[in-house]
């Protein structure tokens, strides 16, 4: 069986379950009269372009409810019949279409929305995600590939139908070109972000990236605003998407040569986009199995090749937020804690019961000026840096010790009121006179004034007390 599709003098011929054909049609409102004959079983005659608007099918004057799944996919009776298909296209183009057994129709529709659903399921997986991090770092990186992710997946959800699947109703549709725009400016922002472009390459990213992409943005929401695509704007859209890929592959490349491992692998990813869609364009809709879905796998894997970037960059990102943690928390010089990071460390313990025992110690230099003066800053560096460790060595876990500031130092410690005692006379004994190694008779001694304190207290009053006694006991040996 087949059917004969004629449309003014152009006339073509598909086969049951035969390759997809393509009759030429203008734009505007055009009309096909469709006639068929003996056909062997129920079959399904499905058009497939974009930009089709109002389309019915009549027989004898009825129209025909197109597939519950397909708003371009028609059934039909087995035998012979005839009928009238219109519809409103934007552009003079081929219209390709396929006739179909009704049972195979259904199973590669099965297989179609399964290979949809699970692409679905990945990239909101993904962009929901990436914008929980976006929310919680304030990383833009994430925020955009958020953005590009629900792009994409929008548009060829609704390119492939499964708004119409999903709610039944045309009105939930938005025309694809727009979301194509969006997906394309989306994805520009986003890579050129990825790459820190506009840091590496500002005049290029802003001339050959970023005006483009907007352009194409642009051209997106005037097809939104009017509905009717001009020919000339869908082909200058096409080029832009091109030429965008192109530019953005080689600025990836030129960061891969200079040694960025992100580079190489965003260069990868475009080029699989570009594959894509270059042969999404060359099979016009239509064709065998990879020919149709390639587009769909390309951005899958692309989808999950970025992912993995992203993943690799939020380690970075995680790593130097770690590592200025580090560094804000500890003294440059002496490698222990500073004033913030003791105090940090020491209101992480900060609950303490009643009966309990804690003290802070004030230790401070004596006459260090008088130390820089003579052994330089560097050897006074050099006494600080000992005293340091001399000190965190006696101390091992049983304390907290930071650097105050200058030649102050401080401990916090609790327990049994004589084990407070006996670490006071330990810290006396071996601070009263500190040999600087390498320098024979460089010696330097420190004053420890000590406050003792059963139960809670804040760590201000405790700080002030000890440092009171610090001066009582300087005052005291003057
Ligand atoms: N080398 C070196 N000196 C420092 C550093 N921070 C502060 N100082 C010096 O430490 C000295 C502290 O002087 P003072 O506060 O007058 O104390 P002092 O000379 O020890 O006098 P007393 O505390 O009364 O015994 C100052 O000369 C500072 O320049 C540092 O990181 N390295």
């Amino acid at each position: 069986g087949q059917c004969q599709l004629s449309a003014g003098s152009a006339s073509q011929t598909a086969t049951l379950d035969g390759p997809q054909r393509a009759i030429a049609i203008e734009g505007g409102k055009v009309a096909i009269t469709v006639r068929c004959q003996d056909l062997a079983t129920e079959a399904v005659l499905q058009f497939r372009a974009l930009a089709l608007h109002q389309p019915k099918l009549e027989m004898a004057g009825t129209a025909i409810e197109a597939e519950p799944n397909h708003r371009l996919a028609y059934p039909i009776p087995k035998g012979s019949s005839s009928a009238l298909f219109t519809v409103q296209s934007d552009l003079p183009r081929p219209l390709s279409f396929q006739l179909s057994d009704r049972r195979h129709y259904r199973q590669a529709n099965i297989r179609h929305n399964a290979m949809m659903f699970s692409y679905l399921g990945v990239a909101l997986a993904l962009s929901f995600y990436n914008l929980l991090l976006w929310l919680r770092m304030g990383e833009w990186q994430f925020g955009l590939y958020s953005a590009y992710t629900l792009a994409t997946a929008w548009f060829f959800a609704t390119q492939e139908g499964i708004p119409l699947l999903l709610a039944g109703q045309s009105y939930w549709l938005v025309p694809s070109l727009p979301l194509a725009g969006l997906t394309v400016f989306t994805g520009t922002l986003f890579f050129a972000q990825f790459l820190a472009l506009p840091r590496h390459h500002p005049r290029f990213c802003r001339w050959l990236v970023q005006l483009p992409a907007l352009f194409v943005l642009l051209f997106s929401l005037i097809t939104l605003a009017f509905g009717n695509t001009h020919k000339l704007l869908d082909a200058l859209m096409g080029l832009l998407t091109i030429w965008l890929q192109l530019c953005l592959m080689g600025l990836a490349l030129l960061r891969a040569v200079k040694g960025d491992r992100d580079g190489l692998w965003t260069a990868v990813a475009l080029a699989l986009l570009l594959v894509g869609i270059l042969t999404r364009r060359q099979t016009a809709n239509g064709g065998d199995f990879i020919a149709y879905y390639g587009l769909i796998i390309a951005a899958l894997l692309e989808a999950m090749l970025l992912a993995y970037m992203v993943a690799r960059r939020l380690r970075v990102i995680k790593q130097e937020h770690r590592q200025a943690l580090h560094m804000a928390l500890t003294d440059p010089l002496t490698g222990i804690l500073n004033r913030q990071g003791w105090q940090k460390a020491v209101a992480g313990q900060s609950c303490i019961a009643p009966e309990q025992w804690q003290a802070v110690y004030f230790i401070d230099l004596n006459a260090f000026k008088a130390v820089n003066d003579q052994h330089g800053h560097l050897g006074g560096d050099k006494a600080l840096v000992t005293v340091a460790n001399v000190t965190q060595r006696l101390l091992g876990h049983e304390a907290t010790l930071g650097r105050y500031a200058g030649d102050e130092f401080v401990v916090y410690s609790r327990g049994q009121r004589e084990q407070l005692a006996e670490l006071t006379q330990r810290l006396r004994r071996q601070l009263s006179a500190v040999m600087v190694p390498g320098h024979p008779n460089f010696k330097v001694s420190a004053t420890v004034g000590v406050h003792y304190q059963q139960g809670p207290c804040s760590l201000e009053e405790l700080l002030a007390a000890a440092d009171s006694s610090m001066y009582a006991l300087k005052a005291g040996a003057d």
